[in-house]
């Protein structure tokens, strides 16, 4: 079975837009684990533009499902997930003010750094996840860090599915399958969607978790509006 994880940052991003509690990020991480969400990620970012610090904090609280943070793995993030003990952290090598998440990790140059955080998450009980690319040497120096999973970061499928080319998925299926010789769990994620998620998971072996969330807030938002609009017409008759 492949769990979802309902990535809650744009949530955070409506919410500051007016500085106010609106839409109530607590309550909504409630409703969508009611809803049957297995899992709630969150990915604070340094400026925390959209989830904050206090976020984490606050989500530890209310997440009774897979807790999972993604972030890079700097002294302030670190200190965060140690304090919020979630269920899995994600390490992403994002730069400071990135837009969004945009490369895996270069898991060979960065081998000993990773095991040293890795090795730190895991003595206090947190599971670990790296963000990579399909790219095989990168899953073979996964492995060498000692984390339990990767996520594979699906930007290029998604983007290829979207112009139509199916072959994109490649690279994905040989990355699987070496990470499922290697004994390392499967995480995906990165504009992931309701076009593309289906053939996603049906080309992928041993896919455990998703996370998504940019796609799905906007397709709830859209899904949502004939509904609301006519809620308001309906009031004011
Ligand atoms: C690692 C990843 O792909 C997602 O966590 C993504 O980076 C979400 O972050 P933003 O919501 O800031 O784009
Ligand atoms: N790890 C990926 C994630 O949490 C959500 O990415 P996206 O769906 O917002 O692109």
């Amino acid at each position: 079975m492949t769990k979802l994880s309902v990535n809650i940052n744009k949530i955070a991003t409506l919410r500051n837009a007016r500085g106010g509690n609106v839409p109530d990020l607590l309550k909504v991480a409630t409703d969508i684990q009611k809803f049957g969400g297995q899992g709630i990620t969150i990915h604070p970012r340094p400026d925390e533009r959209h989830i904050r610090y206090q976020d984490a904090r606050d989500l530890k609280s209310i997440v009774y499902t897979e807790y999972n943070i993604e972030g890079n793995p700097q002294h302030n993030f670190i200190d965060l997930v140690l304090e919020c003990k979630p269920t899995q952290v994600t390490l992403v090598p994002d730069a400071i003010g990135a837009i969004t998440s945009s490369a895996g990790w270069d898991t060979i140059k960065n081998q000993d750094y990773l095991a040293e955080v890795i090795q730190e998450f895991q003595r206090n009980g947190i599971r670990t996840s790296i963000f990579v690319d399909p790219v095989l040497e990168m899953i073979e120096g996964a492995k060498k860090t000692g984390t339990e999973r990767i996520e594979l970061y699906t930007e290029a499928f998604a983007h290829q599915y979207d112009l139509g080319n199916k072959n994109g998925i490649d690279p994905y299926v040989k990355a699987a399958e070496l990470a499922n010789e290697l004994g390392l769990g499967i995480n995906a994620g990165h504009d992931l969607s309701l076009d593309n998620i289906q053939f996603f998971k049906q080309n992928i072996p041993g896919l455990l978790e998703v996370s998504i969330g940019h796609a799905l807030i906007a397709e709830a938002l859209y899904l949502g509006l004939d509904n609301v609009v006519n809620m308001y017409l309906n009031k004011l008759k």
